[in-house]
């Protein structure tokens, strides 16, 4: 390529003509000079390479014979717009060559060439293909973008500091964290931003990055923005910046409500093993395989065990006698619980229990439900002994229908046999017979010896009366020396009925007159036996298959056992209706 008289310049010899061809041969940039009529009049190796044509296939052409016609036509009007101002053009264009016809992106500086008498003759430029450079501008403009969008919309908070740990660059979240604009952070310390406590314990996970080097991940512990405290996992390592000192960049995700969750499990764990082995039930967790997978220390003394090894693996039939209460099968029944339970998510049932130490049975009451124990369902059983329970009720029963001297049936008592009596007569039509019986001269072995004698006589009175009656029979203590006989299916007949109740009064009555020897510990301590007589006198009616009501019935017997009583003592009567009453005293 030559310098033409464009370009050349007064006073340069040959070889620095050469030179300076060579220089501008090897320069990345397109140099080129056109005269008026936008011909060519010298390009360099580089332009030729952009347009990819020979140096004689540029030179002497227009810019139509190298470009396409749209960018022809408007480097033509930017060359036009050089030439008529006299001015120096800057600016970047797009062209598309013909050869492979790709659009790139130039940097062109076109300034006009003057001749020697100061006339414009033509123009020189330089272009520089800037389309890399401007793709990496597009890059890092989206990056940027990307970058923003992400600092905005991700739960993290995005921070980078400098050796002097003050702020460099904070990310929205931060500054919402802070509770401050980025310019009030940045170019400040945490020790500045954060109570005193918080900014040391930040400060000693920035320095250990510092010092090691090493990227560093761990929990950190902030005031938030709207009170509490918050929780963050903070990722924080080193940033090499070249010749610039490393500065730390950090991500801390929020995971206070992670963090609450697990303190919540935690402290539910917790609240349940507490619960679980302090219970003082008998709790017991089965697998789906109704296996027992937990049990707490009630349970195993309640199985009689000394360790969970006994227990675990087992299952609840294996702790049981092969029969339940009802009858059925035990492996039956707890099948058919265990279906129960599946079904209704929960079921109460009492269960028979046998020790395998100690072979002991006990009733227990179970409370069992489906519950849902770290993903896997399982069921909760809750068993509670009810020997002691039982033990209550039976003594509450006592209390409700016994006399607690006698352990004789009591007046409530008395009066529900007495109507299922009088129902069974209807039903059968056989007769029964109430025995009304008060003790004659009972007061003076209380006045004589104290009532610990005269309640030996009671009892002594009811084991008597005991020994005259049948299975079906009712004797029962109405209070006081007051007791009462209820004779059932005496006789279909009436008169049948009259002769067997009497027999039955008279026996009674002979018994109870009978001497009592009654020993006991005086006030002194001292056991003595003393003996006592007394009688009974005895009133009694007939109930007939369609008869009255029991209160009725009873108060006919009293009526009667008056009369006795009035007749002198020691006397049966028989009430026979209608105030009637018979001396059956032979
Ligand atoms: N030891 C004892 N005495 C009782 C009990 N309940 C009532 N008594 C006494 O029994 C006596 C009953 O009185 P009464 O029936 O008049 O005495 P009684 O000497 O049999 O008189 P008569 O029936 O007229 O022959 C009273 O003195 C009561 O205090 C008891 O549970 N234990």
């Amino acid at each position: 390529m030559e310098i033409n008289g464009l370009l050349s310049t007064g006073g340069l010899t040959h070889n620095e003509m050469q030179l300076l061809q060579t220089a501008i041969d090897s320069l990345g940039a397109s140099v080129f000079a056109k005269d008026l009529n936008g011909r060519y009049t010298f390009v360099n190796r580089a332009f030729c390479d952009m347009v990819g044509a020979k140096l004689e296939e540029v030179v002497g052409h227009l810019l139509e014979d190298l470009f396409d016609p749209i960018t022809a036509t408007q480097l033509r009007e930017d060359d036009l717009r050089v030439i008529a101002t006299g001015q120096t053009v800057e600016q970047k264009e797009y062209r598309r060559t013909k050869v492979g016809g790709e659009r790139h992106q130039y940097l062109t500086v076109k300034r006009p060439v003057y001749g020697r008498y100061g006339n414009i003759i033509g123009l020189s430029g330089v272009s520089l293909d800037v389309t890399s450079t401007a793709q990496v501008e597009v890059l890092l403009s989206e990056s940027r973008q990307f970058l923003d969008l992400l600092l905005s919309n991700v739960d993290g908070h995005f921070y980078i500091k400098g050796q002097d740990r003050r702020y460099i660059f904070v990310s929205p979240k931060v500054a919402e964290l802070l509770q401050r604009s980025p310019e009030q952070i940045i170019g400040h310390t945490d020790a500045e931003l954060l109570p005193e406590l918080e900014a040391q314990r930040v400060n000693a996970f920035d320095d250990m990055v510092f010092e090691t080097g090493v990227r560093k991940a761990g929990e950190e512990c902030l005031a938030g923005s709207r009170g509490g405290l918050r929780y963050f996992w903070s990722v924080k390592q080193l940033l090499r910046r070249g010749n610039q000192p490393d500065c730390l960049i950090g991500m801390s995700m929020d995971i206070t409500e992670l963090k609450l969750a697990q303190q919540a499990v935690a402290s539910s764990e917790t609240r349940f093993r507490t619960l679980f082995e302090g219970s003082r039930d008998g709790v017991l967790l089965l697998d789906q395989k109704k296996h027992f997978i937990d049990c707490n220390q009630a349970a195993l003394e309640l199985l009689g065990l000394t360790g969970k090894a006994d227990c675990l693996g087992r299952t609840p039939v294996d702790f049981s006698p092969p029969v339940q209460a009802c009858g059925t099968p035990s492996v039956d029944l707890a099948a058919r619980y265990i279906d129960t339970i599946n079904t209704e998510g929960k079921h109460r049932f009492d269960w028979l229990i046998k020790r395998p130490q100690d072979g002991a049975t006990l009733t227990v009451e179970v409370s069992a439900s489906m519950v849902d124990l770290d993903g896997e369902t399982v069921i909760l059983a809750t068993v509670r002994d009810l020997t002691e329970r039982m033990q209550y009720e039976v003594a509450i029963h006592q209390l409700a229908y016994y006399d607690a001297l006698t352990d004789l049936p009591n007046r409530r008592l008395f009066f529900d046999h007495l109507s299922k009596a009088l129902a069974l007569s209807q039903r059968s039509g056989l007769f029964g017979a109430v025995i009304y019986l008060d003790l004659d001269n009972f007061k003076p072995v209380n006045d004589r010896y104290g009532h610990i004698a005269g309640d030996l006589l009671l009892k002594e009175v009811a084991r008597r009366l005991a020994e005259h009656v049948r299975d079906q029979d009712t004797v029962a203590r109405l209070g006081g020396d007051e007791f009462v006989v209820l004779l059932v299916n005496v006789a279909p007949t009436q008169d049948a009925a009259w002769q067997q109740a009497k027999r039955v009064a008279e026996r009674i009555r002979d018994d109870l007159a009978k001497t009592y020897s009654l020993t006991f510990d005086t006030d002194e301590q001292i056991q003595t036996t003393v003996e006592h007589h007394c009688s009974a006198s005895l009133g009694m009616t007939l109930f007939p298959p369609c008869g009255e009501c029991g209160e009725t019935i009873l108060r006919r017997a009293d009526n009667a056992m008056y009369q006795a009583k009035a007749a002198g003592r020691n006397q049966i009567y028989l009430d026979e209706g209608c105030g009637q009453t018979t001396s059956l005293t032979s």
